[in-house]
């Protein structure tokens, strides 16, 4: 893709796969990366829910958690085979290890990294996430934190969000580490042509 200056030739290699806790910015994030490099964008939760035909608390309302699982697997295993473009993951996605093997295998996983009080700064207005619904959101959400977070330190390449960043910001911050890996982004100058 070229930039409008025309200087820059971006190819991403293989899919990048957001993986962290929900209101860490994956969707947000994911789709302003994916804007910036000019590549395509896909949202798993999105996805599962245009392949049932329902929103996630229906999903998990009506089969239950195991069963909105075993979606999100069959759905990033498809996901994964399609050509390179930037996957935001549901937030409880990397917590198995048949999908951390699946990313793996296919892709490269980066964690958008964010403490637990930003996070619920994002997520205490909205009531999409059916796993907050309980008596203490804030506590339910602390323990997942604390359960989820070494597991996701085991992403590839982690990035670091913090209360004075935009999502702009963000976005800038996983491109940069992006490509100090060229097996991933391959950024090319044509400025002497
Ligand atoms: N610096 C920032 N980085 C990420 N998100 C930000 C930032 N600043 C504000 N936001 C807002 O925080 C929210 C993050 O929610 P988003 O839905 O992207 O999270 P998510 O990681 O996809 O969560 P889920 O796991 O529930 O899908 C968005 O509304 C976004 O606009
Ligand atoms: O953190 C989680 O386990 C979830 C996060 C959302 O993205 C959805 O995938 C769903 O609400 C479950
Ligand atoms: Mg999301």
């Amino acid at each position: 893709m070229r930039e409008r200056a025309g200087l820059l030739a971006q190819e991403l290699k293989k899919t990048v796969v957001l993986v962290g806790m929900m209101g860490a910015g994956k969707t947000a994030v994911g789709t302003a990366v994916a804007r910036k490099l000019g590549v395509p964008f896909i949202d798993q939760d999105d996805e599962i829910q245009a392949a049932a035909n329902s929103t996630i608390s229906e999903i998990f309302q009506t089969y239950g958690e195991a069963f909105f699982r075993e979606k999100e697997t069959q759905v990033l295993a498809r996901l994964l085979a399609g050509p390179p473009c930037i996957l935001s993951t549901g937030g409880g996605a990397f917590m198995s290890e048949r999908n951390r093997d699946l990313i793996a295998a296919s892709g490269v996983s980066v964690w958008l990294n964010a403490e637990l009080n930003l996070l619920w700064a994002r997520v205490r207005y909205r009531d999409t996430r059916p796993l907050l619904r309980t008596e203490n959101p804030y506590e339910t959400l602390k323990t997942l934190f604390e359960a989820r977070t070494p597991v996701y330190a085991k992403a590839a390449i982690h990035v670091s969000s913090f209360s004075n960043y935009s999502v702009d910001d963000m976005a800038n911050a996983v491109i940069r580490a992006l490509t100090e890996h060229p097996d991933i982004l391959k950024v090319t100058n044509h400025a002497c042509r």
